[in-house]
């Protein structure tokens, strides 16, 4: 049902107070676009347009023995037009009168913001049968949805068929591709063919009559467009890629579906890892400006990221990227099992901005450098849960060297309400740069992983995990927070507290 749903911004107006009269304060302020009488869910309303909500309250029809003409009835209901993404007129077609149909009144389709921050797609009906009334009231309704200037009109989608289950493709054409139609949205699919597709694409296709960029897969996709989009702004911008002190923003905003087997970035940024939710966020146009990292060795730029693992995290990638034939959900807990079995710590130095109190040069189990908070099912509170989107600031998480079952503890904390950080070997920091310098050999170290399987560290270098995707340096990483970078669609996270924990890999 539409009305009364916690938190949606459908209303209810004072009881017995009529529109715009002084107990109604905000109607007051407001310019009165349109009024008329129309039936919502079967009764009969006196609705009111204005500039910032549409008003409605039920009223008694006209009594034939005389006395009040139109007496209004209990509290009212309002909706914010900022609320709506879509109006139509409804009709009813039947075989035996073709053209196009009886007309009913008029469907306002608006997004519903329910709880841990799920949106969905809604309906409003507004029954007139009234041609010249109705067409007057959609005319302006057209008008107010044109108006909103920061939705898109036409956007580039990426789809990448290979994540996950391979049911990307599927969760695109049953669940966003109508809502984005709905709200007459053009779109232009391009189905990606092989890893790395998407970063070749945006680096040459044409992207003058687009609003914006969506992806649909999981973080290794959502994380490749997004360098994509920042390495084509340097590109336009002549910015120099290997001294990038201060890189410019991508041009395009980027919108995220979450179709993979992690979905930490679409996480982070709606709350919730929930189809419809992201696809409402960009039809709404609700963009948040994000702090994006770049990570460099030697002067030269590897790649643009949100996050960073560096010793465990590395290592049970490298293992997972072995193991591609089993399940996605299998290869991970394999992975984590066989890391943890295979435990060692990383020899290396750490120096960091602005300069804390960390002792540099030790040995660590796992270093995590993040800017966002990288909210998911396995770690709902997020594995830098002090991190915000866009707070000009990464979080360091130095895990260093403890027992087995003692790593495994801090490991099970970020599933459980208890503080994660709240260990001796743990120390987290607030930085903006780091270099992290691994002083161990990463051959030897392989050997000595695996019992001789070269696999598992590449001889190119240390394995990082970087928004999921395996990196591979040889020698020292620098990492620099730049804030407010890259804009994606999103929306603001208030209720995240409750989310139900997934986790059992451990
Ligand atoms: N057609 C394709 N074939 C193979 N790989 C592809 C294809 N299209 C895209 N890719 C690559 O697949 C990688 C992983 O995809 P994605 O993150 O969307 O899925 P995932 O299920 O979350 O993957 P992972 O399990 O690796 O996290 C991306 O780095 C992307 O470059």
């Amino acid at each position: 049902m539409l009305l009364g749903k916690r938190g949606n911004r459908v209303g209810a107006l004072e009881e017995g107070a009529p529109f715009g009269c002084p107990q109604l304060p905000e109607a007051v302020a407001e310019r009165v676009l349109l009024r008329g009488i129309f039936e919502i869910q079967r009764e009969s309303c006196d609705v009111v347009l204005g500039e910032r909500a549409l008003r409605w309250r039920r009223i008694q029809p006209e009594l034939p023995a005389g006395g009040s003409k139109c007496h209004q009835l209990g509290s009212g209901e309002s909706l914010e037009l900022e609320d709506i993404f879509s109006v139509k007129l409804k009709r009813r077609c039947s075989v035996k009168q073709p053209g196009k149909g009886t007309l009913l009144g008029i469907t306002l389709f608006i997004c519903l913001k329910e709880q841990l921050n799920k949106l969905k797609d809604s309906t409003l009906d507004l029954i007139n049968l009234s041609e010249d009334h109705c067409d007057i009231w959609f005319r302006e309704f057209k008008k107010i949805l044109e108006g909103f200037s920061s939705r898109p009109k036409a956007l580039k989608i990426l789809l990448n068929p290979q994540s996950h289950r391979k049911e990307s493709v599927q969760v695109y054409y049953e669940k966003v591709e109508p809502l984005l139609k709905l709200a007459g949205i053009k779109t232009d699919v391009t189905i990606t063919e092989y890893e790395g597709h998407a970063l070749s694409l945006l680096d040459e296709c044409e992207l003058q009559g687009f609003d914006g960029v969506v992806c649909v897969g999981g973080d290794g996709s959502a994380s490749e467009a997004a360098h994509a989009l920042l390495l084509r702004a340097q590109k336009n911008a002549g910015v120099e890629m290997d001294c990038l002190l201060t890189p410019v923003g991508a041009q395009l905003p980027l919108g995220l579906i979450p179709a993979g087997s992690t979905n930490v970035l679409a996480h982070s940024l709606c709350g919730i890892s929930h189809v419809v939710t992201a696809t409402m966020h960009i039809i709404m146009g609700h963009i948040q400006t994000v702090d994006v990292c770049t990570f460099s060795s030697a002067g030269k730029l590897l790649r643009f990221g949100f996050s960073a693992m560096f010793g465990f995290g590395g290592r049970t990638l490298a293992l997972a990227e072995k193991y591609r034939w089993m399940s996605p959900s299998r290869r991970r807990d394999f992975a984590v099992l066989k890391a943890l079995a295979k435990l060692q710590p990383e020899d290396c130095k750490i120096s960091f901005l602005p300069a804390g109190s960390l002792c540099n040069v030790d040995i660590f189990l796992n270093i995590s450098i993040m800017a966002i908070p990288c909210l998911c099912s396995v770690a709902p509170r997020g594995f830098a849960p002090d991190t915000r989107l866009n707070n000009g600031s990464m979080a360091l998480i130095a895990v260093r060297n403890t027992t087995r079952p003692e790593f495994v503890k801090h490991l099970k904390r970020y599933s459980s309400i208890k503080n994660q950080f709240n260990f001796p070997f743990v120390e987290t920091y607030t930085i903006e740069e780091v270099k992290i310098h691994p002083r161990g050999k990463s051959n030897g170290y392989n050997q000595q992983e695996e019992g001789g399987d070269p696999a598992t560290v590449p001889e190119s270098g240390f394995p990082w995990n970087v928004d999921g995707d395996l990196m591979e340096a040889a020698s020292e990483v620098h990492i620099r927070l730049h804030p407010r970078l890259i804009r994606l669609y999103g929306g603001s996270l208030e209720e995240m507290n409750d989310s139900k924990v997934a986790c059992n890999c451990i």
